[in-house]
């Protein structure tokens, strides 16, 4: 009996995995379980979780605050983290001081390029250096110990076109490999390998086709699977803008593809075809780039399902052996289960309510598809909605019980085809648009449509596939997840709270009101003895208005690094909510009705897309209420780019002096109408 003690006390001191006080890559491990074996905090102890220490710091630009996502690492006593505007931020992790600070100085006019705010997910470790992609385009590495830039690569291959980068770059041996964004922008989607040393291009793999002859058979196979007319000017498509992982065991890598541009396929590809690689997985050779296989997991997708969704690797027992599997649950609202060997589909079920398709076939594995969600000539109502039954903020697995803790979005919304296509460089691309359901479609939805919409954290078993247990409702766009060998699953919420629930049973064991909303995943790390769990909060990327029961409606929205230890101390609030009125002293009282009419449509065309309708709370700024002498000076801003540095770009290649006139007319008109019903 000793010597097993003594071979179990060997196990614990020799194959414990050397991250398992650190958290050195933005899914903790290389098959991204962000699963820690930490156990200091536990189900016994959880009740005495309380505030540490917090970063607030941030570089913010103008009067907008950001949203932050990334996943923070830890290595050896510095926690790495990137904040909005792609700021890479060192600080030590007892105490939260800054150690440095890298600002890449992102142009503001990059913010013209952002479907979901200019936000990051993180920074990649390796051998002393900081790897960190910036969201207009460039790859860095930085020394970890000082935050000085060891070298600098251009990873767009296209300027001209909208272009971002919003991802955690994630290391392969001795390769860097970094996706972008811009789906809904119409760019065509590419992943890049960089060697670590010095930052020079080691491949690149397109994912959509593009206007170039087709030498090779993969370029030839992706071909077939679009329509001959098929207009290039929208370039495809199928960015990797979030998850890529890297199989140390076989040597590839697994990269998630997004979306269409445009989304309806009947618009992009008229005529058919599949699309490949949109809304796919898709095996790579991590030394070459060279195709090994692919997943579709939306075949013609039409309603942004991206499968750029979280990538994590697993083993799963199938008949007597035991399978190398990737598992994902992408937008689509399926959670699948593929072997890692040759892309063969195990299983996939609908880990939330589904009404796209009426299930996978077994025999062809595709989804059969429900024609009601096609939405040409007639609106379509869908669920999961563009936003997906699951987005980017994390998941966790753990692999002895073979449960995934996922984030789950439960929504549906009507889309609609928009003809709208004016290609201006620099617009959203996506010819449709989305709204609530109707009074005419809702009824269509039944009991599908039930208090939508909302978040929920799903214990789903993998094995199984099958729901375990499901949270409390929660309001809407929760956050990340990670689990821990002490029994807890924690994740934060749009309200504010970080919750951490029992693993087993989803029993809610603790509830830290921060008052600041969050999206990011948390991490957790010991240091002399002591386990930490750290978050970032501050509400933005894709969820443009603060939604019903959120944070930020009660509290500023701000960007903030909160760490908890046991016996921790009460946390502190940020400030309450300065109240957002329609107020302007403007003196113009006479209007040119034809014009602030021109202004509305120019409003919600290319306004409306960051800036919030009148009324509507959101931390991009209102302008319903600016200060008044802004009004006389929308021309520079919006023309001249006045105010680019923060965030607020130049539109002069889609608006000229007239448009800016209309659209002035249209909120002070509104404003003048406010202020006489008042009076
Ligand atoms: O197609 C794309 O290139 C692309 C990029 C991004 C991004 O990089 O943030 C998002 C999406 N799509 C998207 O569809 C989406 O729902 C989304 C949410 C968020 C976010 O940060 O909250 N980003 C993105
Ligand atoms: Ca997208």
């Amino acid at each position: 009996m000793r010597w097993v003690i003594a071979l179990v006390a060997l196990y614990c001191i020799f194959l414990q995995p050397a991250w398992s006080e650190d958290w050195p890559s933005y899914g903790l491990n290389p098959e991204e379980t962000r699963f820690s074996n930490l156990t200091d905090i536990n189900l016994d102890n959880i009740g005495r979780l309380g505030f540490a220490w917090s970063f607030e710091n941030f570089v913010v630009r103008g009067r907008t605050h950001r949203g932050n996502e990334a996943t923070p690492l830890m290595v050896a006593g510095t926690l790495y983290f990137s904040g909005p505007w792609s700021v890479v931020y060192a600080l030590d992790a007892r105490t939260g001081t800054l150690i440095w600070q890298y600002d890449p100085d992102v142009a503001g006019q990059a913010a013209r390029s952002a479907c979901c705010d200019v936000i990051s997910r993180g920074v990649a470790y390796t051998n002393d250096r900081i790897i960190a992609a910036t969201f207009d385009g460039y790859l860095v590495s930085l020394n970890a110990q000082t935050g000085t830039p060891v070298w600098r690569t251009d990873t767009f291959t296209d300027r001209s076109r909208n272009y971002s980068i919003t991802g955690a770059p994630r290391i392969a041996g001795d390769l860097v490999l970094i996706g972008n964004s811009g789906g809904e922008f119409g760019v065509r989607g590419y992943v890049s390998a960089y060697h670590i040393l010095d930052g020079s291009l080691a491949w690149r793999f397109y994912t959509v086709p593009g206007v170039e002859p087709d030498i090779s058979d993969v370029s030839k196979m992706m071909r077939n699977s679009w329509s001959i007319n098929t207009d290039w000017s929208y370039a495809g498509g199928g960015t990797v803008w979030d998850s890529i992982v890297y199989d140390t065991e076989m040597g590839r890598v697994y990269i998630g593809v997004g979306n269409g541009s445009p989304w309806p396929a009947w618009e992009r590809s008229p005529g058919g075809g599949d699309n490949l690689f949109l809304s796919s997985l898709v095996a790579l050779d991590a030394k070459t780039g060279a195709y090994i296989w692919h997943y579709q997991t939306t075949p013609a997708d039409s309603w942004d399902y991206t499968a750029t969704q979280q990538i994590t690797l697993a083993h799963l027992a199938e008949g007597n052996s035991h399978v190398p599997v990737l598992i994902q649950a992408p937008k689509n609202g399926y959670f699948y289960v593929i072997d890692r060997r040759n892309g063969r589909l195990i299983s996939a079920e609908p880990y939330t309510k589904v009404t796209w398709s009426k299930g996978i076939d077994p025999d062809t594995k595709r989804p059969i598809l429900n024609e009601e969600a096609i939405y040409s000539g007639k609106p379509g109502l869908v669920r999961p909605a563009h936003m997906g039954g699951h987005n980017w903020q994390p998941m966790a697995y753990n692999p002895d019980a073979q449960v995934v803790f996922l984030p789950v979005l439960e929504e549906a919304l009507e889309y609609q085809g928009y003809e709208k296509d004016r290609y201006k460089a620099g617009e959203i691309r996506v010819k449709a648009r989305v709204k609530q359901p109707s009074s005419e479609t809702s009824p269509l939805l039944g009991d599908y449509g039930e208090g939508v919409p909302h978040s929920v954290l799903k214990a789903w078993d993998v094995a199984l596939q099958k729901e375990v247990w499901s949270s409390d409702p929660m309001p809407w766009w929760a956050g990340g997840v990670l689990a821990t060998a002490g029994g807890l699953v924690f994740q934060g919420g749009a309200d504010g709270y970080l919750r951490a629930y029992n693993a087993e049973d989803g029993t809610l064991v603790a509830a830290l009101d921060t008052g600041s909303a969050i999206m990011a995943a948390p991490i957790t790390y010991r240091l002399d003895g002591e386990q930490y769990i750290a978050v970032l909060a501050g509400f933005g990327g894709g969820a443009k208005t603060f939604p019903s029961g959120s944070a930020p409606l009660q509290f500023e929205n701000r960007e903030r690094l909160l760490v908890f230890k046991l016996d921790g101390k009460q946390i502190p609030k940020p400030p309450s909510r300065a109240a957002t009125t329609s107020r302007t002293s403007h003196s113009q009282t006479s209007f040119d009705f034809r014009l602030a009419s021109r202004g509305q449509k120019l409003f919600s065309d290319h306004c409306s897309r960051c800036h919030a309708f009148k009324g509507v709370p959101a931390n991009i700024p209102s302008l319903w209420s600016m200060p008044p002498e802004l009004y006389d000076t929308l021309e520079s801003i919006v023309l001249r780019g006045s105010m680019s540095y923060a965030g607020m770009p130049m539109f002069a290649d889609s608006l000229d002096s007239e448009d800016i006139k209309a659209i002035r007319e249209y909120l002070l008109f509104d404003l003048y109408r406010e202020r006489k019903k008042q009076h």
